[in-house]
């Protein structure tokens, strides 16, 4: 390979094992630089590799924090080079997250690498809820060619698909009667939708509950995991249309702080966060090139909080955060399918679009407020 080189990563581990597979004529390991200083030496790769007409590569491989500091900034021009080269780095999620800093950029770079959700193909678990639905009507204003509503309540099916037929068109949907816990009846599921629509694409692990420990656990976190696995290794890389398939898993801010309020809950939300970023890692993109999210709404106004157990009712008026219409999570799906790095998570809560979830900057202080 010809070119100039530079990486940096918070794990030096990996970037050494990556520089000694593949780094070139000139590679520069820049690991615990300041990031400016990193920026700066990336400007002088480029400046100086484009002078002498060959090919920078500038890339950071931090699979944890995909945030400000791990971002990848390269020239529109090598866009193919880069390409072929992160397709053996197993790097190739990476680039789905621009900038944000001034690096060159444009609205035809980003479309040429951001995931298309046109024509494609989803399932979602929990379709008939309050944010179940607001999922479904997002995923078709946005041309998806169809979705399968996937719930274990039929009472209200006909109804909603008869009023997203009116708003989208004929034959944009299937509704599937299927109680997530019930693996044989979901893998069953999944075929019947590949069937109907030819291709799957996006998986929106959403059904979730309050209420008794058992069922908790399991809907919101064994079926979370059992469903996932199943469209990550056997349906999404077989049926996919495009290059990737995705994966979002709605878990909750409650699965990011220890939310007292309900115990069980937190802990089934944190462990779907978990096992987000670790099934989200690039070792096992590679092998699929399926990413997998998380999107963790704030408190939102469905009929979830009827399941509320009478005990922990006592504690509600000491958490004081705000209620938001479900809306906004639509919006915040269609932002994490399109611009999300592999097992990054991102929140949406005060009606506002989802951010990228950044543990440095949002725990601690919270943490430090609570025990102090
Ligand atoms: N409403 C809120 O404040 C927040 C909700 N969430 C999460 O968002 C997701 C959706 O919740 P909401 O729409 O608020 O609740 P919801 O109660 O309105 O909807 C949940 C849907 O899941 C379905 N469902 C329940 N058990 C199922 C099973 N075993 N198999 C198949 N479907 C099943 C229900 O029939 C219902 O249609 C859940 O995972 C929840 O934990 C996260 C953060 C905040
Ligand atoms: C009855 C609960 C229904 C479950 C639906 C949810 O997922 C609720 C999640 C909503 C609120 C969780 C609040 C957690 C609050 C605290 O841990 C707090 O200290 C963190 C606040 C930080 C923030 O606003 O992001």
């Amino acid at each position: 390979m010809g070119g100039v080189m530079v990486l940096w990563d918070s794990y030096r581990t990996k970037t050494s094992l990556l520089l000694r597979q593949y780094a070139g004529p000139v590679s520069l390991p820049l690991w615990h630089f300041p990031y400016n200083i990193l920026m700066l030496a990336s400007t002088a790769t480029i400046l100086l590799s484009t002078l002498l007409s060959i090919s920078p590569i500038i890339f950071s491989g931090s699979s944890r924090t995909p945030n400000s500091d791990s971002a990848l900034c390269f020239l529109p021009t090598h866009l193919q080079h880069l390409n072929s080269v992160c397709s053996g780095l197993s790097f190739s999620a990476q680039y789905q997250y621009l900038p944000k800093h001034p690096w060159p950029d444009s609205a035809w770079l980003r479309s040429a690498i951001m995931f298309d959700v046109k024509g494609t193909v989803a399932i979602v678990t929990g379709a008939l809820g309050g944010i179940g639905r607001v999922l479904v009507r997002s995923l078709l204003s946005n041309n998806v060619k169809g979705v399968a509503l996937l719930d274990i309540n039929d009472a209200q099916a006909d109804e909603f698909q008869a009023s997203l037929e009116k708003e989208f068109g004929p034959n944009k949907t299937l509704f599937l009667k299927v109680d997530v816990t019930d693996f044989e009846k979901v893998k069953d599921a999944f075929q019947k939708c590949v069937d109907h629509f030819g291709n799957l694409d996006i998986v929106v692990n959403n059904a979730g509950i309050i209420g008794k420990i058992e069922m908790v656990i399991k809907i919101n976190l064994l079926a979370t995991i059992q469903i996932s696995n199943l469209a990550f290794f056997d349906f999404l890389p077989k049926y996919k249309k495009g290059k990737e398939g995705v994966i979002i898993n709605i878990a909750s801010i409650a699965g990011l702080y220890p939310y007292y309020v309900l115990p069980d809950y937190s802990a089934s939300k944190h462990g779907v966060v978990a096992y987000t970023q670790a099934l989200g890692s690039n070792a096992h993109y590679q092998n699929t090139q399926v990413k997998v999210m998380a999107l963790c709404p704030g408190g939102t106004d469905t009929d979830i909080w009827k399941g509320m157990h009478e005990y922990y009712q006592q504690f509600m008026n000491d958490i004081k955060f705000t209620i938001q219409s479900p809306e906004i999570i639509g919006e915040s799906l269609i932002k994490v399918l399109k611009k999300g790095n592999n097992g990054s998570i991102w929140v949406s809560k005060n009606d506002k679009p989802a951010f990228e979830f950044d543990y440095k900057s949002e725990t601690l202080p919270i943490l430090w407020k609570q025990v102090s």
